[in-house]
């Protein structure tokens, strides 16, 4: 598997405030990485990197091997469902009408969207349940199925990589499980690549492959069956095995705060 997203020794701060510092992450093609930490850990900023809205003060990403703003303006590289989009109440248009609009990003490539994409546009509409609701104004949506509209928005350009960021904000326990589950497929099935921010621990490590724990620096970077409860205890402030998490070994570091910053593909030490 090769390497889709490669993050290396880097750094951003808000003028004093700073927010990472030397951090080293990879995501493979194909995986999914889930981005946890506490509130102000730096996810979001993290996120905004990526996305190329922020320029690292050091070090380097690249996405597909470019610059974030590169592969974001490639248009089909990069998927994002914020965390709640807004949709203007009466907003004049079908369910169908605003996943097509993902399609800009990738007509910015071809001038114009083709036969091919639009019929892309009625299969996704299909995968995400969406197939009865097509021609519906989306002010009439259930704040499920407007998410669900817009990971079709998102995913219309095919993107390899999509960006979620706190999806299951506001769904109950049972909508959350299903979310995962519709995830998961639609990862298969379009080979897509994600890296998913959540506080939500139990849909983390049921979906990642990897979790990666910021916190300013890199606390930790690996398997979810690692994930040291004592790490998730002091951060978070909850019991792994309370939560029915699968968890690893007892970290032997103090405080959260001063836990040693990990590299890419270690974990701290039992
Ligand atoms: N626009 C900003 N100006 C100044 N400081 C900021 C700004 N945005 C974030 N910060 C600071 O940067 C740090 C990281 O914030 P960030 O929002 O990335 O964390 P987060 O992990 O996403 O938090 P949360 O889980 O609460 O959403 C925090 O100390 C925050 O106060």
């Amino acid at each position: 598997m090769s390497e889709l997203v490669s993050i290396r020794n880097l750094s951003f701060s808000y003028g004093s405030t700073v927010a990472l510092e030397n951090i080293d992450l990879s995501v493979l093609e194909g995986t999914t990485l889930g981005l946890i930490g506490p509130n102000g850990g730096g996810k979001s900023t993290l996120m905004k990197l990526m996305l190329g809205l922020l320029e690292p003060d050091a070090g380097e990403i690249r996405i597909g091997g470019l610059t974030p703003r590169k592969a974001v303006r490639r248009g089909d590289l990069i998927g994002y469902l914020p965390q709640r989009p807004h949709t203007p109440k009466n907003f004049p248009a079908s369910v169908r009408q605003v996943v097509r609009m993902g399609l800009s990003g990738r007509a910015g490539l071809l001038h114009s969207p083709t036969t091919d994409d639009f019929a892309f546009v009625e299969s996704l509409l299909t995968r995400v349940g969406l197939g009865d609701l097509a021609d519906r104004p989306i002010g009439e949506l259930s704040g499920g199925q407007l998410q669900r509209v817009y990971i079709a928005r998102a995913l219309a350009p095919r993107p390899k990589l999509l960006l979620l960021d706190e999806p299951t904000v506001g769904i109950d326990r049972g909508g959350q499980q299903r979310f995962i589950e519709f995830i998961q497929q639609l990862k298969v099935e379009l080979g897509l690549t994600l890296v998913f921010v959540s506080h939500d621990l139990r849909a983390v490590t049921a979906i990642a492959d990897r979790i990666a724990c910021l916190s300013g620096t890199l606390h930790y970077h690996d398997v979810p069956d690692h994930l040291p409860a004592e790490l998730v205890y002091r951060m978070f402030a909850c019991d792994l095995e309370a939560m029915g998490i699968k968890g690893g070994h007892v970290c032997t570091h103090g405080a959260a705060e001063t836990l040693v910053p990990i590299g890419v593909g270690s974990r701290v030490a039992s």
